[in-house]
């Protein structure tokens, strides 16, 4: 550890440290609890986002004042509440994010310097505050990991725009680096079909399709140049050639629309529905985009999903978990943030991951 030359500095003048790196983790974000004003908050913090809800802002205003926040807080606690880690009263989503931060911590011990933290976009606890803690534990290099395979300027981006903000009421800033998407890592995808296939060797039932199923996104914010369609369809598939499946066994999909708008296609629960009524009776839904698992996998897939796909007919149905905080995992996850590392500290590098081969400069709108 460093000690900054202060000698110039009056006698009371704070002691500076500096010299560690910090790893911030950043994901979406949680509310604090599943009563009516905690879902409020959190909603009234989300649906106030500007690059989740690209409306005219004072009509939405109205809206989202009006008719949203009286009504969605019920039915979001409601299903909160069905998933709510009772034991920590927190959120799922909270937990395995804390989680990640301690065991990959734990691997990137051989680097002393190395701090690591997490922090949600919105909600507790924010991506200011954990800066901020960074910062004075004496971290004057920051590397913002955000936790989206896929880059979408409504997750990726504003949680990058928070840390920003909150650097720019910094005198002193410290130097910052950006994990970059990681949906076509090979490292990631490994993963990926390697906790499909030990989940479906725990079921007693083979699927005969299986779904793999993203979180939607407005249409028109793909038409206006969001990558993340095409990094959703190339994750599918290189798990589609990993698995060795084809494009009727591992289908893309679409799920959690908000509004009336049309919405990236296809959607999640048409699907379901649809592949019933076409007489499939065993269904495996797996949730890639997910770095954890949360509401939106274990009550809209697991729950919702299974009765969907019950009433249209289907028999056997069954939710693959996210990567979550598996050693698979936390490996792919520590070798991505060596690998981003390189230059500031002198890492063992034999555990990097190594970019992806056919990453290639490909026009914008092209499919996975
Ligand atoms: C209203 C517009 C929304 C857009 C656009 C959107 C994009 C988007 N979201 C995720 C990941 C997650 N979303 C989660 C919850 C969630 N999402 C929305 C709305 C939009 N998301 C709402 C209103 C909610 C809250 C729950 C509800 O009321 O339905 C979560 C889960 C958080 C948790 O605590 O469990 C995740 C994760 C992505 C990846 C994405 C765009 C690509
Ligand atoms: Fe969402
Ligand atoms: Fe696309």
């Amino acid at each position: 550890m460093l000690k900054a030359n202060i000698s110039h500095l009056p006698k009371d003048h704070p002691k500076v440290e500096f010299g560690r790196i910090g790893v911030l983790l950043m994901n979406l974000g949680t509310p604090d609890g599943t009563d009516y004003w905690s879902m409020r908050r959190y909603l009234k913090e989300f649906l106030s986002d500007r690059r989740v809800i690209e409306v005219n802002p004072v009509i939405w205003w109205v809206i989202l004042n009006a008719f949203v926040l009286t009504k969605r807080p019920f039915a979001s606690g409601e299903a909160y509440r069905s998933i709510w880690n009772e034991e920590l009263d927190e959120s799922p989503l909270r937990t395995i994010t804390r989680s990640q931060a301690e065991k990959i911590a734990e691997k990137l011990s051989d680097a002393p310097q190395i701090v690591v933290d997490w922090g949600m976009r919105y909600g507790n606890p924010s991506i200011k505050s954990r800066l901020m803690n960074l910062q004075q534990q004496g971290c004057d290099r920051i590397l913002l990991f955000p936790l989206y395979p896929q880059y979408s300027a409504a997750t990726t981006g504003t949680a990058c725009d928070k840390a920003f903000d909150a650097l720019k009421q910094m005198r002193w800033q410290p130097s910052v680096r950006v994990v970059p998407p990681y949906y076509d890592e090979p490292r990631y995808i490994e993963a990926l079909a390697r906790s499909m296939k030990d989940s479906l060797a725990k079921l007693d039932w083979e699927p005969e399709v299986v779904i793999a199923s993203f979180h939607g996104l407005p249409l028109e914010y793909f038409q206006k140049g969001d990558p993340y369609h095409c990094h959703c369809a190339k994750t599918t598939r290189l798990l589609r050639e990993a698995l060795g499946w084809d494009e009727h066994k591992l289908r893309l999909t679409f799920q959690s629309r908000f509004g009336n708008a049309e919405w990236l296609q296809p959607y999640t629960d048409n699907t379901i529905e649809e592949l019933a009524q076409e007489g499939v009776k065993r269904l495996a839904v797996v949730t890639p985009g997910f770095s954890a698992d949360c509401v939106e996998t274990l009550e809209e897939i697991a729950m919702q999903g299974r009765e969907t796909f019950e009433e249209a007919g289907g028999e056997k149905y069954a939710l693959l978990p996210c990567l979550n905080d598996t050693p698979d995992s936390i490996d792919m996850l520590e070798a991505v943030i060596r690998r981003e590392l390189a230059g500031w500290v002198d890492l063992d590098v034999s555990q990097t991951a190594e970019q992806p081969a056919e990453r290639t400069l490909a026009a914008s709108g092209t499919h996975g």
